[in-house]
């Protein structure tokens, strides 16, 4: 239709046909709008679906990382946009900000940042978008499998896959071992993301016949350096074996490793490599406060307690090398009354029971976790104030993975690592040289309360503390003398005498490769085949050692493998009757699987105890007042024992360390 023109004035009346042509105009609009919305709603819910998933796919190829700073600049789905806004999660972080992208877009992807930079949701985020993509059903079966190396870290990860994935309508499921193997297999098939630790997901692939995952689409490897840590290597390949090829895999690491690198060669197709922080000044989070303090083994208890009594209102976990330690210095602090609430969590506890520990540490506000490595990493405690490391830690990466359990996502918080006069050396270059800032600090001796006494006395009255203190004992000297850098751990300078007498022991257990030791004065000279004398080394184990080794390792393994438990019973070996001798067998065993990691990959910790026995084991000592009249002056007198940030509260010049200095210069040049 051609242009009309109006000549008539104001006030004239208006031009039907021009009033005709825009009503129509409004009217085909409208009918056209109705139209479509009628056959949108003819269609099916899967069509209308696609159609978005198609417009989001699109957008894959446009993401432009400088551009993200929230969740909501990716074209992620409703669904889980409104998982994340529920759970408060907008902003990205930088692993987030560099990884979603490329795993939408179907890549393999290497990432690598700190502890508590939030690894988590830069492969969870990933997961859920790529079922969603595929209209994923419970009919479809197994989408994707996400393998953590502990059970506690499948656990969370599986809390915050229910948080942050609620809106969508696939199944998952969380297969760690410790409930019972039929239970788990009749379900396993329903599941389209299951959340596992490698031995448990070997053993359904091994044992449970209707499991498959012939229709896998992704694989994710979280905390990949842990996984290789604890011996989980030939596991883990053995079942990336049993897993299509064609599928997309993701695995993130806190640290990079050569070992990571090598299994990422294994599992991924032309990967994508992200290292948030490769070029960041330190390899731990900026909030982290790191100390170091030096002092005699027969000292540390009455540190860790002088500690304890200066920090009544905050929230810390300490680190020991063994389960031994952990369950009798649990017991012993327990009666010294701290004031604090103190909490136990290690690998011989029931399945059930470090559930328990690992949620009310989680609710409570101030209290002590006494845990061993298996709380190490990736576990994500909120607002922990301090990590202790009661004991040296065996390398730079597990110290980065323990003192990461503070200063989580902006937080601050502070590390406090014990090293013994021949551990400094060692460990503190190797933390330097792992760009992990640490300084030395002093301990005031006049705040440095001593416990020996009261140790002696508790174990003067208790034979079953007694016993556990002697467990302790040889744990803690087996353990270091299984250490694998054998320049920072040195059995023969330890001085025995005293450290038992610190525990409250009259006289040192007998430990039967220090007495060989003794027999031989001198470090063993290693001779080589060609006569040759090479430099002398620490002591290594002597053949029937590794035998005695050899056999309860495959002893354990047997029960194991035949899909066995261990036999049921209380934790404590001597309330079930069990001898003296037996449980020093399973002492050496658990030894064994902290320290040397799974040799065949099977979870060893099938629990020992039932929850009920267990509950009353532990009950009574568990939470403890504050209130002990006869503590008031200890308190008053541990008031700043260890304020490491307010300087020269130890009356003593904090000392920084050379070598960090060295550090510091480096890195400016
Ligand atoms: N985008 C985000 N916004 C707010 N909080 C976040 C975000 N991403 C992660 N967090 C929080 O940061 C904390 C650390 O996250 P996460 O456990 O994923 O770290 P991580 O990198 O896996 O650490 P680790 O290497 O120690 O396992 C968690 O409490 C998590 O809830």
């Amino acid at each position: 239709m051609g242009k009309t023109t109006d000549f008539r004035g104001p006030g004239a009346r208006p031009d039907p046909v021009r009033s005709f042509n825009r009503w129509k105009k409004k009217h085909n609009h409208k009918q056209s709008q109705k139209k479509q919305l009628r056959k949108q709603l003819k269609k099916p819910e899967w069509q209308v679906e696609r159609e978005v998933i198609s417009r989001l796919m699109l957008n894959y190829g446009k993401i432009n990382v400088n551009e993200i700073t929230r969740f909501s600049d990716f074209p992620l789905s409703k669904k889980t946009l409104k998982g994340l806004q529920e759970a408060q999660y907008r902003l990205v972080t930088e692993i987030q900000k560099q990884t979603i992208g490329l795993a939408l877009q179907g890549k393999d992807v290497l990432g690598a940042a700190k502890t508590g930079s939030g690894k988590t949701l830069a492969f969870l985020v990933p997961v859920l978008e790529a079922l969603y993509r595929l209209q994923w059903t419970s009919t479809d079966g197994l989408g994707v499998l996400i393998i953590s190396p502990t059970r506690e870290l499948a656990y969370q990860t599986f809390e915050v896959l229910r948080k942050v994935g609620k809106n969508h309508d696939f199944s998952a499921g969380l297969i760690i071992g410790g409930k019972d193997l039929k239970h788990e297999a009749e379900r396993i098939n329903n599941i389209n993301i299951l959340v596992c630790t490698p031995g448990r997901l070997l053993q359904h692939m091994d044992e449970t016949i209707c499991f498959h995952a012939t229709n896998l689409q992704m694989l994710v490897l979280d905390e990949a350096d842990r996984i290789l840590d604890m011996g989980f290597a030939d596991t883990t390949n053995a079942i990336i074996e049993n897993l299509p090829k064609k599928r997309q895999t993701l695995l993130f690491s806190a640290t990079q490793t050569k070992s990571v690198k090598d299994l990422a060669r294994l599992s991924l197709k032309n990967p994508e490599y992200v290292w948030v922080h490769e070029k960041a000044k330190y390899s731990t989070p900026a909030t982290l406060e790191q100390n170091y303090i030096v002092c005699q083994l027969q000292q540390k208890i009455s540190v860790l307690y002088s500690f304890l009594r200066s920090h009544l209102k905050k929230k810390s976990i300490v680190f020991f090398s063994s389960c031994r330690e952990v369950q009798y210095l649990f017991r012993v602090f327990c009666r010294l009354r701290p004031g604090i609430s103190i909490l136990a969590l290690h690998g011989r506890q029931q399945q059930m029971r470090r559930m328990e520990v690992y949620n009310e540490f989680v609710r409570k506000r101030a209290a002590v976790l006494f845990a061993t490595d298996i709380a190490a990493r990736g576990l994500d405690f909120p607002a922990v104030n301090w990590v202790l490391q009661f004991d040296c830690p065996e390398d730079a990466n597990t110290y980065i993975h323990r003192a990461g359990r503070t200063a989580r996502y902006k937080e601050d918080g502070e590390a406090l690592l014990i090293l013994l006069p021949s551990e400094e050396k060692g460990m503190v270059q190797q933390l330097l040289q792992r760009k992990v800032p640490v300084k030395e600090i002093k301990i005031n001796p006049e705040k440095l309360i001593d416990v020996q006494k009261k140790l002696e006395s508790f174990l003067a009255q208790d034979q079953d503390l007694k016993e556990r203190a002697q467990r302790c004992f040889v744990s803690y000297i087996r353990s270091v003398y299984l250490m694998k850098d054998k320049e920072i751990f040195d059995v023969s300078k330890l001085p025995i005498p005293e450290y038992a007498l610190s525990l409250g022991l009259a006289v040192a257990p007998r430990v039967r490769f220090l007495q060989k030791m003794q027999k031989q004065p001198n470090k063993e000279l290693i001779v080589s085949q060609d006569k040759k004398v090479s430099e002398p080394r620490a002591p290594s184990l002597s053949n029937d050692e590794v035998e005695e080794f050899r056999a309860y390792f495959s002893e354990k393994m047997s029960i194991l493998q035949k899909g066995g438990k261990r036999p049921e019973g209380t934790e404590d070996g001597l309330a079930n009757g069990i001898s003296d001798e037996e449980e020093e067998e399973k002492e050496g065993e658990e030894e064994v699987e902290e320290k040397l990691g799974k040799a065949n990959g099977y979870q060893p910790h099938s629990g020992l105890s039932t929850d009920e026995s267990q509950k009353q084991n532990e009950a009574p000592m568990q939470f403890l007042d504050r209130d002990d009249d006869n503590e008031e002056e200890e308190d008053e007198l541990g008031a700043d024992f260890f304020k490491v940030k307010r300087h020269n509260v130890f009356g003593l010049d904090l000392k920084e360390n050379k070598a960090l200095q060295m550090l510091h210069k480096e890195e400016t040049i």
